[in-house]
């Protein structure tokens, strides 16, 4: 297979305050998300003047891996487009084909299988060519990375990073909580051929980082950010929670790493940076939140060595023991039930 370009796949995020409602509504089409979840969830873009930072890490992400195909001979043009927000993908897609584009390696900001984090960026794509119509090009996605080198070293050596920030008189109370995203019981059921695949490459993923960073230490995986009407039941614990349980049990510090995250984006800086630090602060622990790998040059190398993987024929680096796929088999990861107007 000849590919002619490289595409940017995210999740959107708005850039000022007149376009965080907008931008939620896209988000929740179709989800039975209440309305109170979807003003409290406004506030906290709000709180940062309306700008999520997640368009920027995007842009700056892209400069760099420019930089590095520039440095390894890869001469593919890049384009970026989002699922939620400008620049969104269809008007991406329309430009790539005006630009010529046949067949393009898309790069998904998400390191794992399932429904929101994998198949809904398939979906994207389909959507995004239906909408353009003949000629638009065919896009394939490079494979999860939860557990490549260059995926798992920069959240070990955050985790080292934000360690040291903690008193050492403390260690032998200190634990590592690694969380990620929350999603529905049902949807984690359903992710990857045999379900459960979202679960089991986080605890893959945090192992690997908890093994490279403080083997020593205690270590927990639970789960952040959680919408939905409550009846529904989502992954649990959430974070917050857990931190209840630890200090009743005689912890004293966290350190919490958001594995489940490739940046900084808003639900890493509103839910554990402000959420989950007043719960640490309210309980006396000591906390400190480890950074995700955003531009770390080995994070930028992953992007390059997974489309070397596709056009030269470069052995998948990989740490971890679970399958891996390039074209994820049809039957996974299928789209949960919605409620409303798709
Ligand atoms: C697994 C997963 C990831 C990780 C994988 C990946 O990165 O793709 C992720 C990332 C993100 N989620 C984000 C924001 C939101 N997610 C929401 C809602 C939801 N997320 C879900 C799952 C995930 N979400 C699910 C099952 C829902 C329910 C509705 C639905 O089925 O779609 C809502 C609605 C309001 C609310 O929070 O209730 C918002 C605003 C942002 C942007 C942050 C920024 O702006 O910087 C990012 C990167
Ligand atoms: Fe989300």
């Amino acid at each position: 297979m000849v590919y002619d370009a490289f595409v940017l796949l995210s999740f959107g995020g708005p850039e000022h305050p007149d376009e965080v409602m907008p931008f939620l509504r896209n988000v929740t089409r179709g989800r039975g998300i209440p309305e109170e979840r979807l003003a409290e969830v406004a506030e906290h873009y709000y709180h940062f003047g309306g700008v999520s930072p997640i368009n920027q890490q995007c842009r700056d992400l892209l400069a760099a891996v420019r930089v590095d195909f520039a440095a390894n001979g890869i001469g593919l043009p890049t384009y970026w487009g989002n699922r939620n927000w400008q620049p969104m993908l269809a008007d991406t897609v329309a430009q790539m084909r005006d630009d010529g584009i046949t067949s393009a390696l898309g790069f998904a900001t998400s390191a794992y299988g399932g429904y929101s984090s994998c198949r809904q960026y398939w979906e994207d794509i389909a959507q995004a060519r239906e909408k353009v119509g003949p000629g638009a090009p065919a896009i394939t996605k490079l494979r999860q990375f939860h557990d490549h080198p260059g995926f798992v070293r920069p959240h070990a050596d955050a985790v080292r990073a934000a360690l040291a920030t903690l008193d050492p008189g403390r260690r032998a109370t200190t634990r590592l909580v690694f969380t990620a995203h929350s999603i529905p019981v049902s949807m984690a059921a359903t992710a990857g051929p045999d379900g459960g695949r979202y679960e089991a490459q986080l605890q893959e993923t945090a192992a690997l980082v908890h093994a490279a960073a403080a083997p020593e230490l205690p270590w927990d995986l639970v789960w952040q950010s959680r919408s939905g009407p409550p009846q529904v039941p989502w992954l649990e614990p959430d974070v917050n929670d857990h931190l209840g349980v630890l200090a009743g049990k005689g912890v004293t510090d966290v350190v919490v790493s958001p594995v489940g995250f490739v940046s900084d984006h808003l639900e890493v800086i509103w839910d554990l940076d402000n959420e989950a630090r007043d719960t640490a602060a309210r309980l006396g622990l000591g906390y400190a939140r480890a950074a995700t790998p955003g531009t770390d040059p080995r994070f930028v190398a992953m992007v390059t060595e997974l489309v070397r993987e596709r056009t030269a024929g470069v052995a998948p680096q990989r740490l971890g023991t679970l399958p891996v796929w390039d074209e994820c088999p049809a039957a996974c990861c299928p789209a949960p039930q919605r409620r409303g107007t798709p």
